[in-house]
C-alpha cells in the first residue's frame, strides 16, 4: 500500500429493523467497491445497525465477534478484500454488560480492532444552546477503558466513537503512538452539530497534524434521535477535504499521507513542545 489510501464513508439511514440496516450497509459497501475498484477502506456510522437511544440499546445488542452483524462484516471484508471500520454496534459481553463498540476488519476478514466507547455521552444541554438535548448513555452502557490503534496497511489509525472526539487527551495519545489518522464513527445531534462538529474535527486535526474522519448516520427527522449528518474528512492542515450533506450519501475519496509529513515538517510543533514546563505546571493544576 502506497502513501495514498482510498476510503469510503457510508452515511446511511438507520431504521428500526436491524437485519435490514445491516443488509443496506452490506449492499452499500458492495456497490461502492464495484463502482470504485480502488476502494481500500469502508467506514460506517455510529450505531449503524439499530436506532440510537438508551431505550433501544438492549434490544439490538449482540456479541462481538460472534453476533450476526460482526459475522456479516467479517465475510464482506474478506469477499471484497478491503478493510472495514464497522461504525459501532451495541455489544453485549459475556457478563451481560452493554458497550458501544466499533469493530475493525482486515481484508482477510480478521477482527483487528475492537473499540469500546471510552467517553459515554451523558449531557444535559439547555434549550437555549441551539435546541437542547438530554442524553445519558451511562444509564444503559458501560464505558470502555482501552485505546484502540489499528494498522491499515502501513498506517496507524486511532479509533474513537462520537463523544470521544471531544477529548483532546485521547487524540494526543494516539498521535504520540504514531497515528496519522483518527476515525470517529459518530452521531452528533442536530443541536450540537452546527456548533461543534466541524470545529472539534478540525481542532483534533490541527493539534495533532493528522487526518480526522467522521461518519454519521443520515438525518431522519422522524426518528427519536436526529443525527446531524455531515460525515467529513479533514486533512492534516485542518482543511475540510470532503463533507457530506444531511441525507443518505456515499463518499469515496483518496487521501495522501504525504500531507502528514509535510505539515509536521513545515510547522514542527511536536518537536517544539515544552514538556518540561507542562510537567511542572501539572503539579499546580486544580479543577
Ligand atoms: O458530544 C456530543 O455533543 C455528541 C456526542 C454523541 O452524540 C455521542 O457520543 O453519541
Amino acid at each position: 500500500m502506497s502513501n495514498k489510501l482510498t476510503l469510503g464513508l457510508l452515511q446511511l439511514p438507520v431504521g428500526g429493523d436491524v437485519a435490514e440496516n445491516v443488509r443496506q450497509a452490506v449492499l452499500g459497501i458492495t456497490r461502492l467497491k464495484a463502482a470504485n475498484p480502488q476502494l481500500q477502506l469502508a467506514i460506517l456510522p455510529e450505531s449503524f445497525n439499530g436506532p440510537y437511544g438508551v431505550e433501544h440499546f438492549g434490544q439490538h445488542a449482540e456479541r462481538v465477534p460472534d453476533g450476526p452483524t460482526c459475522q456479516e462484516l467479517s465475510r464482506l471484508a474478506q469477499q471484497l478484500g478491503i478493510y472495514i471500520i464497522g461504525g459501532s454496534i451495541i455489544e453485549r459481553d459475556a457478563g451481560d454488560k452493554l458497550y458501544n463498540t466499533c469493530t475493525v476488519w482486515s481484508p482477510s476478514g480478521q477482527l483487528i480492532g475492537r473499540h469500546r466507547k471510552i467517553h459515554l455521552f451523558s449531557v444535559d444541554i439547555e434549550p437555549a444552546q441551539g435546541g437542547g438535548v438530554q442524553f445519558d448513555e451511562g444509564a444503559a452502557l458501560t464505558a470502555g477503558s482501552e485505546l484502540t490503534v489499528v494498522q491499515i496497511g502501513p498506517h496507524k489509525v486511532g479509533i474513537g466513537i462520537c463523544h470521544d472526539k471531544r477529548f483532546e487527551e485521547l487524540a494526543r495519545i494516539y498521535r504520540n503512538m504514531g497515528c496519522s489518522m483518527l476515525v470517529y464513527p459518530s452521531a452528533f445531534c442536530i443541536c450540537q452539530g452546527p456548533m461543534h462538529w466541524e470545529l472539534l474535527q478540525r481542532a483534533r486535526a490541527t493539534d495533532n497534524q493528522l487526518f480526522v474522519v467522521t461518519c454519521s448516520p443520515a438525518r431522519n427527522n422522524m426518528s427519536g434521535y436526529v443525527a446531524y449528518g455531515h460525515s467529513m474528512i479533514v486533512d492534516p492542515w485542518a482543511r475540510v477535504q470532503r463533507e457530506a450533506g444531511e441525507g443518505r450519501e456515499l463518499i469515496v475519496e483518496q487521501i495522501d499521507f504525504n500531507m502528514v509529513d509535510e505539515v509536521r515538517r513545515q510547522i514542527p510543533i511536536y518537536k517544539q513542545r515544552r514538556t518540561d514546563v507542562y510537567e511542572l505546571a501539572k503539579a499546580n493544576t486544580s479543577d
